[in-house]
């Protein structure tokens, strides 16, 4: 028997199955999906078997035998070693980076994996052929993997169907690192009638003692979790000592256990029924339901504009997915991952929904992940990654705010959700829901042409007003006299809102708008000597800081250029935009939220409780506060810029633009308080700031295509980037050059075939040197289903021998999101 193993060695030479030899004893180990050792070259190491096949091309003599398997059950599904196949070529990275991507951080860590007998072996729950591995484990407590491969290495399909049943519990050794949480449980150590007749001698003389020896034997006796320490300890009455009194005397064991961590558990959900519908809502529900029930690959584009009502379509689509027998995930942007989003899943279908995001510690996302991977569960949550959720047969993904630039990775694999999701739909004959108010043009323009069933819900849920939008030349501003960074206007409707004992949401756009170090005199403004970024001053620390490097540097007392003491920051961060609050509004409450309030483990969720429960006036944020919350008593939206994301060096700027106010704006008057909005700005001709102004979604569009279609960028065409990078600028000019010859005759041998693609560069990246390293680029934009991809990945093979001598680096990026 030959394995197919997908080594980790992800080099382009490697990036390849190779065959191995597979000992007789691990055979019935060995099956697609599992993670096996094996020898390369000198060392040992990790793979995913692929397939399992009876001969190989190679002479079976010289291959090398596979060492060992490393997972009881495979880790990956038939279908998801697939698509890890169609990632690898998408996104042209090695396969086995892609394999990796499927799975929580938590095994990729080398921790074993232990496990433990969920039930005694004498229970009517396990199956004849499971007895004997069932005593196994439970005469050993727990049993690293290892050796339980080892003992039923020739049984391995019953490992399996033990774990599937639930029969064994898995838990990760006990290690720090994976945040693993341990208490003190409690075991019956002796026989049922042992217990009971203890029990009864105590009875008299120590009736509580008696109580927990009664308990212990009906543990012993009828299974189930052993109760914690702590726990038995209150209800019985008695002290932990006297716990450990009976322990001694062999009745029973204190031992530490992990607790299965539930992140959730200790939170109460509240119940949730389905609302009656409106009727906008039950049009949109309907097809989407249709498909699911019809188990055929149906892909929609919900276009609701903020407050429409989305979720309850989400939700009453995840029911009829649920009824339908089949599983749904649901990805939301990782910001809007609040409680607020997880209670309303949580509190329609409990125990059935596993919720994995980044907020989570390895250990947590890892169980969350198991709960999936066992079928204990049958909706998936998450963010980006929950996208590979190891479900079987899904028959729905929804994923909400579908234009959010975060649904690309942008390390290696270089994925996009929303095209993970239709992929992965289509294998599955599930129905795929693209949620937003404001779509993507990618996603309306292919709605337009009927490539997605186009679902609009243009009202709020109940007729409620869209907020009146005020736009304030900020210049004006200026002439007038006022150059604080709040507009009179603005000023006035918070000065409103605090008379009136209502909320307000202030957002500043921190890209490119934070504080900076500037001389006065001569113009120096303090730079990153690693990436040419300008450097972020941070007030608490009097320093300042690259955003992109952590580089750090002190306050500077004189410019270093000129020598001058007129070195002063400049521009707005968070911080300065809450003193200035601060003073306009003596005793004002304001919650900041931005990324140095919202680093701890809870802070943002915490932030966000305090701010719905009205122990602030003000919530002031960066992006984090634009999208999906529902407060209701936020009547004002304030932008402190719009301007700071349309000077971006990018073509999607005023899509951003547009996108981010409609979004912020949406926060207001979301229930029975009308709400208002005003955005600050230096070019309030723009159209995106004037569209935005109107609520007008299509007049946006419209727009904003025609001008696409001029300029040839996307969805009029596609875009593939390759950025080269490498700290001698020469050799780096030389390489590219190189690199661009290449692409271009493998280009024009695509020329036959259909359009040739169109290459801009070599050019220096609009980030021109991050650490230390300069960097160039080359843009590729072409048409339809062009293979650019091959060309991409041939080219950046002709100078691998660069790479590997002389650190030369090629990142190669297809529909890239961030152009920087
Ligand atoms: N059928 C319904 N009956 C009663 N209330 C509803 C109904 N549908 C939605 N709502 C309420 O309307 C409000 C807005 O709904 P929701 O938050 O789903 O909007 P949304 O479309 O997701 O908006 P956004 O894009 O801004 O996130 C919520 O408070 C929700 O509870
Ligand atoms: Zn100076
Ligand atoms: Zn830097």
């Amino acid at each position: 028997m030959i394995a197919k193993v997908i080594v980790d060695a992800p080099a382009r030479d490697t990036d390849r199955p190779f065959d191995y030899a597979v000992p007789d004893k691990l055979a019935p180990l060995v099956r697609p999906g599992v993670r096996a050792a094996v020898p390369f070259g000198p060392r040992t190491l990790n793979g995913f078997v692929l397939a399992v096949e009876e001969t190989s091309d190679m002479d079976p003599s010289r291959l090398k035998p596979l060492k060992s398997v490393l997972d009881a059950a495979p880790v990956v599904t038939e279908e998801l070693l697939d698509l890890a196949g169609w990632l690898s070529r998408k996104y042209l990275c090695p396969q086995y980076t892609a394999l990796t991507a499927l799975l929580p951080s938590a095994l990729k860590t080398k921790t074993e994996t232990v496990f433990e007998a969920a039930v005694p072996p004498s229970s009517p729950d396990v199956p004849e052929s499971l007895r004997e591995l069932l005593a196994y484990v439970d005469r050993r407590g727990r049993v690293p993997e290892k050796s339980l491969l080892q003992a039923f290495a020739d049984r391995a399909e019953l490992l399996t169907s033990a774990i599937l049943l639930g029969l064994l519990t898995e838990s990760k050794e006990v290690k720090d690192r994976l945040g693993m949480k341990v208490q003190l449980c409690v075991r019956p150590s002796a026989s049922a009638e042992a217990l009971t007749a203890a029990a009864d001698a105590a009875r008299r003389r120590a009736p509580k003692q008696a109580e927990l020896l009664d308990r212990l034997a009906s543990l012993a006796d009828e299974g189930g979790e052993p109760p914690l320490l702590a726990e038995l300890a209150r209800d019985s009455g008695i002290g932990p000592a006297a716990v450990k009194a009976l322990e001694s005397k062999g009745f029973c064991v204190v031992e530490a256990k992990e607790l299965s961590r539930d992140p959730y558990a200790d939170r109460r959900f509240e119940a949730s029924r389905p609302l009656p519908l409106t009727e906008t809502q039950a049009a949109a529900l309907s097809p989407i339901r249709r498909a699911i029930e019809a188990k055929t690959y149906a892909p929609f584009l919900l276009h609701g504009v903020t407050g429409s009502g989305k979720t309850e379509v989400y939700l009453q689509a995840m029911q009829a997915c649920l009824e339908a027998g089949r599983e749904a995930i649901l990805l939301v942007p990782e910001i809007s991952l609040t409680p607020q989003t997880v209670n309303a899943f949580k509190g329609r279908f409990g125990d059935e929904v596993a919720v994995m995001h980044s907020r989570l510690s390895a250990g947590e996302r890892y169980d969350e992940w198991r709960k999936i991977a066992r079928r204990r569960v049958k909706i998936a949550i998450g963010a980006r990654s929950a996208i590979f959720a190891p479900f079987t047969n899904v028959g729905l993904i929804i994923i909400d705010e579908e234009h959010e630039s975060s649904y690309k990775q942008e390390e290696s694999p270089k994925y996009h959700a929303r095209d993970v999701a239709l992929e992965r739909a289509s294998r599955h004959g599930a129905a795929v829901v693209l949620g937003s108010a404001t779509p993507a043009l990618e996603t309306y323009l292919a709605a337009h042409r009927g490539v997605y069933t186009l679902l609009e819900m243009p009202d709020r849920a109940f007729g409620q007003a869209m907020p009146r939008v005020d736009i304030v030349d900020m210049r004006q501003e200026l002439r007038d006299g006022n150059r604080s960074m709040f507009s009179a206007r603005l000023r006035e409707a918070l000065a409103t809102r605090l008379e009136r004992g209502e909320q307000s949401v202030l957002l500043l756009n921190r890209r490119g708008y934070s504080t900076f170090v500037m001389c006065r005199s001569c113009g120096f403004t303090a730079q990153c000597p690693h990436c040419d970024i300008t450097l972020t001053y941070h007030r608490s620390g009097r320093h300042s800081r690259c955003h992109y490097c952590g580089y750090t540097e002190r306050e500077a007392t004189r410019c270093p250029s000129c020598e001058s003491e007129h070195i002063r920051h400049f521009g707005a961060g968070t911080q300065r935009v809450e003193e200035e609050l601060a003073k306009l509004f003596p005793g004002i409450r304001t919650i900041r939220m931005d990324v140095d309030t919202t680093s701890t483990k809870g802070a943002h969720e915490k932030l966000l409780a305090d701010f719905r429960e009205r122990k602030a006036d003000v919530l002031l944020g960066t992006q984090m506060v634009a999208k999906g919350l529902d407060f209701p008593f936020v009547t004002l939206v304030g932008v402190i810029s719009a301007d700071t994301v349309l000077r971006l060096p990018d073509f999607r700027a005023a899509e951003r633009t547009f996108q981010l106010l409609t979004q912020v704006a949406g926060r207001a008057g979301r229930h029975q308080l009308p709400g208002e909005v005003v955005v600050q700005t230096y070019t309030p001709e723009h159209y995106s700031i004037q569209f935005a102004q109107h609520h007008d979604f299509r007049g946006f569009a419209r727009r904003e295509l025609i001008s696409r279609r001029e300029l040839g960028y996307p969805p009029y065409c596609r875009l593939a980037l390759a950025t080269l990078a490498h700290e001698d600028i020469s050799r780096l000019v030389t390489s590219s050059e190189r690199f661009a010859g290449e692409l271009k005759k493998r280009f024009a041998e695509l020329r036959g075939a259909g359009e040739e693609p169109e290459l801009l560069g070599p050019v220096p990246s609009p980030i021109p040197k991050l650490k230390d390293r300069y960097r160039f680029q080359c843009m590729v934009k072409y048409r339809g289903e062009t293979n650019v991809a091959d060309a991409l990945r041939a080219s950046a093979d002709a100078l691998s021998d660069d790479v590997r001598k002389s650190k030369l680096s090629i990142q190669l990026d297809v529909d890239p999101q961030v152009l920087l």
